[in-house]
C-alpha cells in the first residue's frame, strides 16, 4: 500500500487502514479514502478517480478535519494532474469544496504551485504530474512529523499547567489520526498522556449535529485503550460544575493573526466555561492552520451547514452521509440554524501548540514570531 502512514514511521494511526492513500492500478491512479461517514459502523474505503469525486468526499465529510483536508486538496491536484485534466480548474474547485479549514486552500496551492514551477520550467504533462505528486506526499510526511511534534509540546504543556498529573481532558469533535498524516493534534497530545500513564480521563463531546466525537473519537479513544467517556455537548456544564475536567484540548480550522480560532461548533461555549471554571482552554493545531492574511475572527468565513443535518439524525446503522434521509426530530418545515464552526476569541485561550513550540498568553506577535521558525511559513 502506497503512502501507508505517510512513512512517518512514528505514532501508527489508531485506525485500522489508513485514511488516506494514493493508489496506481492499471486503471489510472486513485486517490483512497477510509470514509468517514461510516465509522464506527464499518470500515470502508471510497475511491476517488478524479479531482469532481474527491470534492464530493470533502463536501460529505467522508474525509475532513483541516490537516486532512490540506492532504486531501495536494493528492487531488495530483490526480488531475496524473489523469490529464485541468489542473487550475481542479485547484479551483478543490480549494472551495469547504470556506474554513484553510489547510485545505493551503495543500490545494502546495501541490498546484510544484506543477506550476514544474510546467515554467520546462517539464511535460508527465514530469509536472509528478512534481505536483511529490509536492502532497510531502505534506502528508510534514502533517506526520508534525503531529509527533506537537504531541511533545502539548504534553509538556500540560506536565506545566496541570503539575498533578493524572489528567483529565474535555476534547470536541475529531482530531487524531482520522485528521492527520501520524496522531492528530489535540488527541494527540491526550494519547500521548495516555501512552506514559498521566491521562485519568478523556471526556469526549458528542459534537451535534454530525457527532465527530461519538462516531470518530470515541472509536479512535476505544482502538487505543484510554479511558474515555462520552456525553452529549450539553452536559459540559455540568461536568465543569463538578469539578471533573483539568483541562480542555481541542484543534482548529483556521487560526487569525491575532489568536481567534475557529473550530467546530461548540468550542467557543466550551472556552466561556473553562474561564469561568479556571480550566486552561488549549488549542492545538499545524502551523499551517495559521493564516496571516486573516486578520481576526470576523474574518473568518464559517461554513454553514444544511437544516437537515440538525432536523433529522441518521437511523442506528444508517451512515451520517450529510445528504439528508435520516430520521427527522422536528416538524417537517423546520428552519434550522448550522454552523459548522465557531470562533474563540484569543482572551479565551489559554495557549496555542503548534510543531515549534506553544504560545501564551496568546498575542498576534507572539503567535508570529512562533510560525516563522517554521519552514512551513516560506513554502508557498
Ligand atoms: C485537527 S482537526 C481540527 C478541526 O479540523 C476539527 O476540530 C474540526 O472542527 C473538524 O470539523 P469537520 O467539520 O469534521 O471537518
Amino acid at each position: 500500500m502506497a503512502d501507508q502512514y505517510a512513512q512517518s514511521g512514528e505514532d501508527k494511526p489508531s485506525t485500522g487502514i489508513p485514511v488516506i492513500r494514493w493508489e496506481e492500478p492499471p486503471e489510472g491512479p486513485v486517490v483512497v479514502l477510509l470514509d468517514q461517514t461510516r465509522l464506527p459502523a464499518e470500515e470502508v474505503e471510497l475511491v476517488c478517480t478524479d479531482a469532481p469525486a474527491l470534492v464530493d468526499a470533502i463536501r460529505t465529510l467522508a474525509v475532513r478535519g483541516a490537516p486532512l483536508l490540506g492532504i486531501a486538496g495536494a493528492y487531488g491536484v495530483a490526480l488531475a494532474a496524473a489523469r490529464g485534466f485541468d489542473v487550475e480548474e481542479a485547484a479551483v474547485a478543490l480549494a472551495g469544496a469547504r470556506p474554513t479549514a484553510v489547510n485545505l486552500s493551503v495543500g490545494v496551492r502546495r501541490a498546484a504551485s510544484a506543477h506550476r514551477a514544474a510546467l515554467a520550467g520546462g517539464a511535460g504533462a508527465e514530469s509536472a504530474a509528478k512534481a505536483a505528486l511529490a509536492a502532497a506526499r510531502q505534506l502528508h510526511r510534514e502533517d506526520a512529523e508534525a503531529s509527533g511534534r506537537m504531541a511533545a509540546h502539548g504534553l509538556a504543556l500540560l506536565d506545566e499547567l496541570l503539575p498533578g498529573g493524572g489528567h483529565r481532558i474535555l476534547t470536541h469533535c475529531n482530531t487524531g489520526s482520522l485528521v492527520s498524516g501520524g496522531a492528530g493534534t489535540a488527541f494527540a497530545v491526550a494519547l500521548a498522556a495516555h501512552r506514559q500513564g498521566r491521562l485519568r480521563r478523556l471526556w469526549v463531546d458528542e459534537t451535534r449535529p454530525l457527532l465527530q466525537g461519538a462516531r470518530l473519537t470515541a472509536y479512535e479513544a476505544a482502538r487505543s485503550g484510554m479511558a474515555y467517556t462520552l456525553l452529549t455537548d450539553n452536559a459540559a456544564g455540568s461536568l465543569f460544575a463538578a469539578g471533573e475536567v483539568d483541562a480542555v484540548l481541542i484543534g482548529a480550522d483556521r487560526i487569525a493573526a491575532d489568536g481567534s480560532v475557529a473550530n467546530k461548533v461548540g468550542s467557543y461555549p466550551l472556552a466561556v466555561l473553562a474561564r469561568y471554571h479556571h480550566v486552561p482552554f488549549i488549542v492545538v493545531a499545524p502551523v499551517t492552520t495559521v493564516d496571516p492574511d486573516t486578520p481576526d475572527g470576523a474574518s473568518i468565513e464559517v461554513e454553514q451547514r444544511p437544516g437537515y443535518e440538525v432536523t433529522e439524525v441518521a437511523a442506528p446503522n444508517v451512515p451520517v452521509t450529510g445528504a439528508g434521509g435520516g430520521v427527522p426530530v422536528a416538524p417537517l418545515g423546520t428552519q434550522a440554524y448550522n454552523p459548522a464552526f465557531d470562533v474563540t476569541p484569543p482572551e479565551l485561550v489559554t495557549a496555542i501548540v503548534t510543531e515549534e513550540g506553544a504560545v501564551s498568553p496568546v498575542t498576534a506577535e507572539a503567535l508570529a514570531e512562533m510560525c516563522a521558525r517554521s519552514p512551513q511559513a516560506t513554502i508557498d
